[in-house]
């Protein structure tokens, strides 16, 4: 059986190409997905991709969260379905409340765009199974809007069930709150994260193939459910 990744395209998405190519690369069948289409295609995961959907006007991912695709992706991910949301992705499923908190303006307020250490906080995510804990990948990040925050309460919930599944390491690039650059759902099948693993796939275009882990996984997690 081959995995089949969904992946969405909204207008204003970048990166919807790269992360079909990553998961590709991976082994799995890439799904387009399109906005206005409440229809998932029979997939067994989602990727939310990276870029500025609807042009991020009022909120980054404030508009996105409205498209019927996501109606159906809030549905599917209820039922255990693997879900991905990679930087305005990330934004997406905070804003339509399958993750908690927000992203808010970099510290600074300037667009950052750089290669950045992360280290691994969990293994235990769909999407996380092939790294070891503690482990340090290299991923771009390139956001505006990557200031992770959520109330004292909730940053605590997290952290206490294990939830937050990456950090930035060394210096803290926007001010995101516990260094967090990723968080997971309480069940682990919902993943979002800041940085870009879809374009760390070879090192002829990126400056790793770390992100092919987390695409890795997500096979992993669905043959294992098949
Ligand atoms: N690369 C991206 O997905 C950018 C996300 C978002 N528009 C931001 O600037 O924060």
């Amino acid at each position: 059986m081959t995995a089949r990744i969904g992946v969405i395209t909204f207008p204003g998405t970048l990166d919807d190409v790269d992360a079909a190519r990553a998961a590709r690369i991976a082994g799995a069948e890439a799904v387009e997905l399109w906005h206005g289409d409440a229809d998932l295609k029979g997939v067994d995961a989602v990727i939310v991709p990276g870029g500025f959907s609807y042009g991020d006007y009022l909120r980054a991912g404030a508009i996105a969260k409205f498209a019927p695709v996501m109606g159906s992706v809030i549905e599917a991910a209820g039922k255990g379905m693997p879900v991905l949301g990679i930087c305005n992705g990330f934004q997406v499923l905070c804003e339509a409340g399958l993750l908690p908190g927000a992203l808010a303006r970099n510290e600074g307020l300037h667009f950052i765009c750089r290669d950045q250490w992360l280290r691994v906080e969990s293994n235990t995510t769909a999407w996380t199974t092939r790294f070891e804990r503690g482990a340090e990948i290299l991923i771009p990040l390139k956001s505006g809007e990557g200031r992770y925050v959520a109330p004292q309460r909730k940053l605590e919930e997290l952290e206490g069930e294990g939830r937050i599944v990456f950090t930035y390491a060394g210096d803290n690039p926007n001010g995101s709150a516990l260094d967090i650059a990723g968080i997971s759902s309480a069940d682990g099948r919902i993943v979002g994260l800041m940085p870009h693993p879809e374009h760390a796939t070879e090192a002829l275009t990126g400056p790793s193939d770390d992100g092919l882990g987390l695409f890795y996984s997500a096979i992993d997690a669905v043959l294992a459910n098949a």
